[in-house]
């Protein structure tokens, strides 16, 4: 259930702007790699190139050893990537379940046995009691496990996922963090996330990459990078993100 990604001199420009420049990681089958950086450094350009919105300019992307540069985001999918979104958007007027059973069907077509693994996805991260709720009645933390939800409803064996703890409160934080540790603890699914919430990359990632200005600036266990004083003197020093300070 698990695939390693390695992506290899990443480029991408927007017209002048270099926004992710020569950037390479490996994300090992099963690890918990986590991509920190300022505003705009380009965490979410290299999603949005992993999970095939736009080709890169330059540089390659595998999965489990399979070269996929240039996959369209439907060709990503069926290759086993799965992301959710910084604006989590769900159907609001569709129940929670119908919401999952959307992401279910690309990779099941019965609708029974579509609707079978939209309720295991629900119940390994915990919102099976609320899967007849309407999407638009949840709370925050809730839309965002429904963000991860859809994204795992595709089966996919890397998932990305884009700041899932924005805007919560450090316990319902430590809440999400647990969900995560245990949803890979026990299908193995790799995990690549972007987060500002230093309290939630410090308790989940093995791995941190920090990227800025579109460039690999540090690379190490959670404990090396908060402690490199180039990560401190760009990202961490100057607005301790909630959760960084010691
Ligand atoms: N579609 C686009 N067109 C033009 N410029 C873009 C586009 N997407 C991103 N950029 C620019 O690329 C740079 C990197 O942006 P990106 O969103 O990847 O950063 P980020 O690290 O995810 O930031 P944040 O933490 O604020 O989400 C920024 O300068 C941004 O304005």
């Amino acid at each position: 259930m698990s695939l390693s990604l390695t992506v290899t001199g990443l480029t991408k420009r927007f017209r002048g702007l270099l926004a992710v420049s020569d950037v390479s990681f490996t994300v090992p089958a099963g690890k918990i790699v986590a991509l920190i950086g300022p505003n705009g450094a380009g965490k979410t350009t290299c999603f949005n190139l992993i999970a095939g919105v736009f080709p890169p300019d330059s540089g390659s992307v595998t999965l489990g050893g399979r070269d996929v540069t240039g996959f369209r985001p439907d060709q990503m999918c069926a290759a086993g990537i799965g992301r959710t979104f910084q604006i989590v958007k769900p159907f609001a007027g569709l129940s929670v379940l119908e919401n999952v059973l959307v992401g279910a069907l690309h990779r099941e077509k019965r609708v029974p046995a579509a609707r079978a693994n939209a309720l295991a996805v629900l119940e390994l991260l915990g919102l099976d009691p609320q899967a007849h709720k309407l999407a638009g009645s949840l709370t925050l933390p809730d839309r965002k496990r429904l963000e991860v939800a859809k994204a795992l409803a595709t089966q996919p064996q890397l998932l990305l996922l884009d700041e899932v703890m924005a805007g919560l409160r450090p316990t319902e934080t430590d809440a999400m963090v647990a969900t995560l540790r245990d949803l890979n603890a026990r299908t193995g699914i790799t995990i690549l996330l972007i987060e500002h919430v230093m309290r939630a990359v410090m308790a989940l990632a093995e791995q941190v990459i920090v990227l800025d200005q579109g460039r690999k600036l540090a690379e190490g266990t959670p404990a090396q990078v908060t402690n490199d004083p180039r990560v401190i003197e760009t990202y961490l020093g100057h607005d301790i993100p909630e959760g960084a300070a010691p």
